[in-house]
């Protein structure tokens, strides 16, 4: 076997490690909330379980590189790009409970522009992984100026939390609102209106 297949046949063999580790934790926290896991809608939850919080946290095994998949593009163009309303699901970091909401991206470009579609994979890697709703605002920005060298990047989060709404404070109809403006968006104010005017956030 080559060395290429041998790294791909032990990273198969980490993760079945790692998800079958995951149902025996599971299974013991059905157990704990006193319920009995061989009941017949419970036993194959624990395998169910493993497999949506992995599929929910699959932001661990991207990186940019392979994200964006070289789709970059020579442009002219230095007027805003705009794309809003990309939807998101994280988990927060301190319950583990879902924050789900939109998120807004603009940039001015500086002489590359980026494939559609890779804004909202951008927002993906990083919203699949255990996030405060700041620290992903930020990681998304800062990932579209490092890919683009962009004159400015400019993204706002709007976003509900489940920690706060289910259980805790139990307030059904706040949102929480982040943004994070580099370069141009930062410096010059009608840059960031203009953004804040396409995005009407
Ligand atoms: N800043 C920030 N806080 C968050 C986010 N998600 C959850 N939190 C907060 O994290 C805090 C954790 O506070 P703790 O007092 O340690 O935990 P707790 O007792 O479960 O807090 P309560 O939610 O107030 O019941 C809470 O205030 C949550 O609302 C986020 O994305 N950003
Ligand atoms: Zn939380």
């Amino acid at each position: 076997m080559d060395q290429q297949l041998k790294a791909v046949a032990s990273e198969a063999d980490e993760n079945l490690q790692g998800e079958q580790s995951m149902e025996q934790e599971f299974h013991s926290i059905i157990t704990a909330i006193g319920e009995d896991p061989q009941r017949e809608g419970l036993v194959d939850t624990p395998s169910r379980a493993a497999k949506a919080l992995k599929y929910l946290t699959r932001g661990y095994e991207q990186d940019l590189d392979t994200v964006i998949n070289g789709a970059l593009f020579s442009s002219d163009c230095d007027s805003m790009v705009v794309v809003d309303h990309i939807e998101l699901y994280s988990l927060c970091e301190h319950h583990m409970l879902p924050f789900t909401g939109r998120c807004h991206i603009g940039y001015i470009p500086n002489g590359k522009v980026l494939g559609l579609s890779k804004l909202a994979r951008i927002v993906d890697m990083y919203a699949r992984r255990l996030q405060i709703q700041e620290n992903l605002t930020q990681e998304i920005a800062n990932a579209i100026m490092e890919v683009t060298g962009a004159k400015g990047v400019g993204v706002v989060v709007e976003a509900s939390h489940l920690c706060m709404r289910m259980r805790g404070v139990e307030k059904q109809n706040s949102e929480m609102k982040t943004s994070c403006m580099l370069g141009s968006f930062m410096k010059d104010k009608d840059t960031r209106a203009e953004f804040l005017q396409l995005i009407k956030a």
